[in-house]
């Protein structure tokens, strides 16, 4: 008997996707199916190009065909990706479907470094990422992409609006505070001025369409933070923290901030970064200098995800301080760790995506 659409429909509509905990055609992730005796192709509309489950929801597919219509059918599927957004009201940056706080309690945890490898790994997915370095106190992308020298370029839009250009490094939109002040008159950054330096960093940018813009926050807990998440429609947060105490108390005290009424931003998850030291020479020797399990400890304290633990590697440190972040070393540990976290957090984005209010959800076309 010829195969139907409905057949294939019908089929793929056991397949669940295992993070939103529906079926693929309930959550519209099926498009163009086509028939031609026993080929049947299709598109799987993923919630993001970073999805981690791509391979397992592929093989599900074939394995739903083979099953429930024909065990001999050739299946052919294009894995896409669409990525979602929850945010309804478009006043500011019309085009970003999610922005991302990055966030620490203490100094020097590598948040920074954290933000740049995430961002780069996102881009590598084929995401269409910005940056915001709104660490005012030390900008440090674009000493960490390689861009010290750049200028952004502002230009007038037909209506009479100067907009920024921002500047593009290893596939990522940058805007920082360092490109416009040289780093050591950073310190003239403060208060009021710094609020408003940043919101015009943020809302008079020419950021086009994003899929995730990410902020790399000041450490501790500010005004600049309240600003921050007062200015722009945060979709959720993520927290570095190093496992010592010192540092996870203070780390505490910055998720308790993106939980507090007037700030309310959903804590994605936590990122524990110098997990442990492994010496270049040793790569699989783990010497837990900092404690073990801090990382660990705070998410399941809080019932939030540990998004991942990076190791503390010579080379992480080489990379960012030579403008070519880890990520960028293909096939090393600490490049397929970014990957993993990237994915991650990805996958905690189209969650909450998911779970937020139906009538909140907009889709964009890629
Ligand atoms: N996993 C790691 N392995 C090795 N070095 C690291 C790692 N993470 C960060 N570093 C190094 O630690 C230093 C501090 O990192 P970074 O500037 O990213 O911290 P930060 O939390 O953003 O600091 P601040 O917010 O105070 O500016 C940098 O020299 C960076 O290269």
């Amino acid at each position: 008997m010829a195969i139907t659409q409905e057949d294939v429909l019908k089929a793929l509509s056991y397949v669940e996707e295992p993070d939103l905990g529906q079926d693929l055609v309930t959550l519209n992730m099926i498009e163009d199916v086509q028939i031609n005796d026993k080929t049947v192709s299709f598109t799987v509309v993923l919630t993001t190009p970073a999805c981690p489950l791509k391979e397992l929801i592929h093989n599900a597919c074939v394995r739903a065909i083979h099953t429930m219509v024909d065990k001999d059918a050739d299946v052919q599927i294009k894995m896409t990706s669409r990525v979602t957004t929850m945010r309804q009201n478009r006043d500011i940056l019309p085009g970003v479907r999610n922005i991302i706080a990055i966030a620490s309690g203490k100094g020097g945890v590598g948040k920074s470094t954290v933000t740049a490898n995430l961002a780069i790994a996102l881009a590598k997915t084929g995401a269409k990422v910005g940056l915001v370095d709104a660490d005012i106190s030390g900008p440090s992308m674009p000493l960490m992409f390689g861009v010290m020298d750049a200028r952004p370029h502002v230009y007038q839009t037909p209506e009479g609006k100067n907009l920024i250009e921002p500047v593009i490094a290893h596939g990522v939109k940058i805007m920082s505070i360092g490109f416009l002040a040289p780093a050591e008159s950073a310190i003239v950054w403060r208060g009021p001025m710094a609020s408003s330096a940043l919101k015009q960093f943020i809302t008079e940018v020419d950021w086009g369409e994003l899929d995730y813009l990410l902020l790399d926050m000041p450490p501790g807990t500010s005004d600049i933070h309240l600003t921050m998440v007062q200015t722009v429609p945060v979709t959720g947060s993520v927290i570095v923290t190093t496992p010592q105490r010192v540092a996870l108390a203070d780390a505490e005290k910055g998720l308790q901030m993106f939980k507090l009424p007037q700030i309310n931003v959903p804590v994605l998850g936590v990122v524990e970064n110098m997990a442990w030291f492994t010496p270049a020479e040793l790569p699989d020797n783990k010497y837990f200098i900092f404690g073990e399990g801090g990382g660990i400890g705070l998410a399941e304290k809080h019932q939030v995800p540990l998004l991942g633990q990076i190791p503390l590697v010579q080379g992480i440190r080489e990379n960012g301080d030579s403008g070519t972040p880890a990520i960028l070393q293909a096939g090393t540990p600490a490049a397929a760790l970014f990957e993993q976290l990237a994915e991650e957090l990805a996958r905690q984005v189209s969650i909450r995506n998911a779970v937020a209010p139906k009538t909140n959800i907009v889709e964009m076309n890629s």
